[in-house]
């Protein structure tokens, strides 16, 4: 095996320990099989059944090697960020090109099994304490152990290896942009990742945050993990953590090696990096045409080294020996399973209680502006229900409060689920829990607050408003009012999940208003010109006046 830098000097100076003495120090938290992942040629399209077809990725080569921490790099709208989505499969469609773990083909629902991916803007639950989101993580993700106590030890050993010990029971949303990266990191890595894939882990972190989260995902690589991150003019410091290189410029892989071997890569076409120069900012200088020479005798020279480099690393007896080499993709990829669809409710379950009692703002404000409506109400329709010659008012009264159940709980779903939804995405595609799980608890968490609320503000409405006094038409009332709530709220979040809030804000209003129109308060159905009555049939608000 290729022997690790005891240790090194970085640009000001200071000893970094690079020992292969300090792996992840746990056992626990090492991958379940070694993974070398290989891809060739990979090309990626956009649009590509239309004329205005645009080539994203061209040919695109290069391996991510277990045990070692990868880094691509190149100018911005290179290619970074997509070659890793197609490579964590989360892009199938319109790609060429292979893909290959420990050799062999690997399927996309497979290979996420054991693969993680960290996109740029981390989705975590603001509301959850350090302790609370990795204990949620190991619940949902670790299987074969049983009691809170165990699980309070992943948590323990994985916080102190984040260097998170001392954040344990901060919020997420008070935590540090460089704490919060290593947090969304930590809760990955819970089930032993063989792969982990990172777009820009640094940015947005200052050099000793930045430094912080390389050192960790070193340490991560040297536990057995596969790793590979996008990173912007790495700092000399962090260069000496990076073991592999991929350079990609124009949607093309430009150099594919470990970073020991670039320095005379470079040299060999003539390009000799200046002393004390950054020699990432060196080849990126290079690569975009900044420095004077042979372009294209370097990237002859790099072709060459590369696929040489490619070849004596599928042929070295590291991986033939460490690595665990399956016959078939799906016999090491044989964990994690999901838990049992009533494991996963009981445990998103607790996280929506947590969610809910620590959101009290805006549950309290919800709450509130039912009880002043419906006082609001009642003030305006005073008595209307018991009065024959103001059926108009009472007529208002009753398109008010759908109106405003309707409104009052769409609009706020459409603010807040999107941030709901991105922690959803992120936790659903990396396997943690199945769909119905999410969904019917999603549900039952929701109920208490759809049911209350709407059951407050139409007791107080209905009363003072001099509705009539009997228990049929007061239950048909609240049902309606019930019922009103929880579509309300369920098309704000289905907007809010189909499209961002600025679009959401400005179509719940923009659907409802016509809807509104042919509901029966403002037009009777027979006056409606025949060709537009179909509409009439698909107001909802209409069939709550019947
Ligand atoms: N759906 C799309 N339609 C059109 N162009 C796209 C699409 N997706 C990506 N691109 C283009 O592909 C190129 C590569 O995008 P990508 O996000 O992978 O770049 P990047 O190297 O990660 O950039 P950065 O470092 O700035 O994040 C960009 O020019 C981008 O505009």
């Amino acid at each position: 095996m290729e022997a690790y830098p005891r240790e090194e000097l970085d640009s000001e100076g200071c000893t970094i320990p690079l020992t292969d003495q300090d792996p992840f120090d746990s056992n626990r938290l090492k991958p379940v099989a070694k993974m070398l992942v290989e891809f060739d040629g990979l090309s990626y399209t956009v649009d590509s059944r239309t004329e205005k077809s645009k080539k994203i990725l061209e040919d695109v080569s290069g391996c991510f090697r277990p045990e070692r921490l990868t880094t691509i790099i190149g100018p911005s709208g290179a290619g970074k960020t997509t070659l890793l989505r197609i490579v964590s499969t989360l892009k199938t469609t319109n790609v060429r090109g292979s893909i290959t773990v420990n050799g062999k083909e690997c399927d996309s629902d497979v290979f996420r099994k054991q693969a993680c991916f960290l996109p740029q803007q981390f989705a975590l639950s603001p509301l959850l304490t350090v302790r609370e989101t990795l204990y949620i993580a190991a619940r949902l993700k670790v299987q074969g152990i049983q009691g809170p106590h165990a699980f309070y030890s992943i948590v323990a050993e994985i916080a102190e290896n984040l260097n998170l010990t001392n954040n344990l029971d901060t919020l997420v949303e008070n935590l540090s942009g460089g704490e919060q990266k290593r947090l969304s990191i930590g809760v990955e890595i819970v089930t032993k990742p063989s792969i982990l894939l990172l777009d820009e882990p640094t940015t947005g972190l200052d050099s000793a945050s930045s430094n912080q989260v390389i050192g960790l995902l070193h340490k991560i690589a040297r536990g057995g993990c596969t790793v590979a991150c996008v990173i912007h003019q790495p700092s000399s410091r962090m260069i000496s953590q990076f073991d592999d290189l991929l350079i990609i410029h124009n949607g093309k892989s430009f150099y594919y090696g470990t970073w020991d071997d670039v320095f005379s890569t470079f040299c060999d076409a003539g390009y000799t990096c200046p002393q004390f120069y950054n020699i990432a900012e060196f080849v990126l200088e290079v690569v975009s045409g900044e420095r004077d020479g042979d372009l294209n005798n370097l990237y002859k020279i790099c072709s060459v080294k590369c696929a040489n480099w490619k070849t004596n690393i599928r042929n070295s007896s590291t991986i033939g020996t460490d690595v665990r080499i399956a016959s078939n993709c799906r016999q090491i990829v044989n964990k994690p399973k999901q838990l049992s669809t009533w494991q996963q409710q009981k445990t998103l379950l607790s996280r929506a209680i947590i969610c809910i009692k620590r959101d009290n703002t805006l549950t309290k404000l919800r709450f509130a502006a039912h009880v002043l409506v419906a006082f609001l109400l009642g003030v305006v329709f005073y008595d209307s229900g018991n009065n024959a010659s103001r059926i108009q008012s009472n007529i208002a009264c009753v398109f008010f409060v759908l109106l405003f159940l309707y409104f009052a709980n769409s609009m706020p779903a459409v603010q807040m689920f999107p941030i709901e939804a991105a922690v959803f995405l992120r936790e659903y595609l990396n396997n943690w829990y199945n769909l119905k799980s999410y969904f019917s608890v999603k549900i039952i968490s929701d109920l208490p607050l759809q049911i209350l609320a709407p059951s407050v503000f139409i007791a107080i409405t209905y009363y003072i408003t001099g509705q009539p006094m009997e228990c049929d038409r007061f239950l048909r009332t609240w049902l309606i009012c019930i019922l009103t709530t929880i579509l309300g709220q369920s098309s704000g979040m289905l907007v809010g999940a189909a499209f961002d809030t600025q679009i959401g804000v400005f179509l719940i209003p923009a659907i409802n208003m016509p809807i509104i129109l042919f509901a029966g308060f403002f037009i009777k159905f027979s006056e409606v010109t025949p060709y537009l009555q179909p509409l009439c049939f698909i107001s909802f608000f209409r069939f709550r006046l019947l």
